[in-house]
């Protein structure tokens, strides 16, 4: 299973030679990963330092490009979790585009790579192990 969800390419994603920059597809990964989150009834950010909730700092992120996209392009991304681990979880974020023969081309395909921390008071990062009820939700995308 994978949530999908889909962004138009806007004129400030393109670059000189009209195509999408390669760096605007990290915005786009990262609130899609929120998006999924929040439909999972998972909140993205603790309200407090006192707020036993987690927080998901990124310990990794990268981007293959297989096909350009253009402005007004609609880009559907399909977000799926790879594994969790002990405290990681990998996402796997595709971005495709419909052809004009109404097949999908693939556009790039990003990967991120949280981990589960708790805020410290003053603002550190504490790693924690996922839980259980987070973990059983993602395990499901
Ligand atoms: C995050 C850390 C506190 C972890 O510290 P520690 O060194 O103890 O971690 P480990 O080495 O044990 O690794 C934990 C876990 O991750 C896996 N892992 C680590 N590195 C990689 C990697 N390069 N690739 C793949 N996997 C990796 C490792 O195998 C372990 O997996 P287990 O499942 O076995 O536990 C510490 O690393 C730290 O503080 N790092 C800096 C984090 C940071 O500053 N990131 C950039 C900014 S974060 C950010 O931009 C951000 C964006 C968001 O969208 C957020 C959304 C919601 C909340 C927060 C967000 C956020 O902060």
């Amino acid at each position: 299973m994978s949530f999908r969800t889909r962004r138009m390419v806007e004129f400030r994603d393109t670059d000189a030679a009209g195509i999408v920059h390669f760096s605007a597809f990290f915005p786009w990964m990262e609130s899609a990963e929120h998006e999924m989150l929040r439909s999972l009834g998972i909140k993205v950010l603790p309200e407090s330092h006192d707020d036993p909730s987690v927080t998901w700092p990124r310990v990794s992120v990268s981007c293959d490009y297989a096909n350009v996209a253009r402005f007004e392009d609609w880009l559907d991304i399909d977000v799926s979790v790879v594994k969790t681990g002990r405290s990681s979880v990998q996402y796997r974020l595709a971005f495709s585009r419909q052809g004009g023969d109404g097949g999908v081309i693939p556009i790039a395909t990003g990967t991120i790579v949280a981990v589960c921390c708790r805020l410290r008071p003053g603002g550190g990062l504490e790693k924690a192990v996922i839980p259980d009820d987070i973990r059983a939700k993602l395990d499901a995308v």
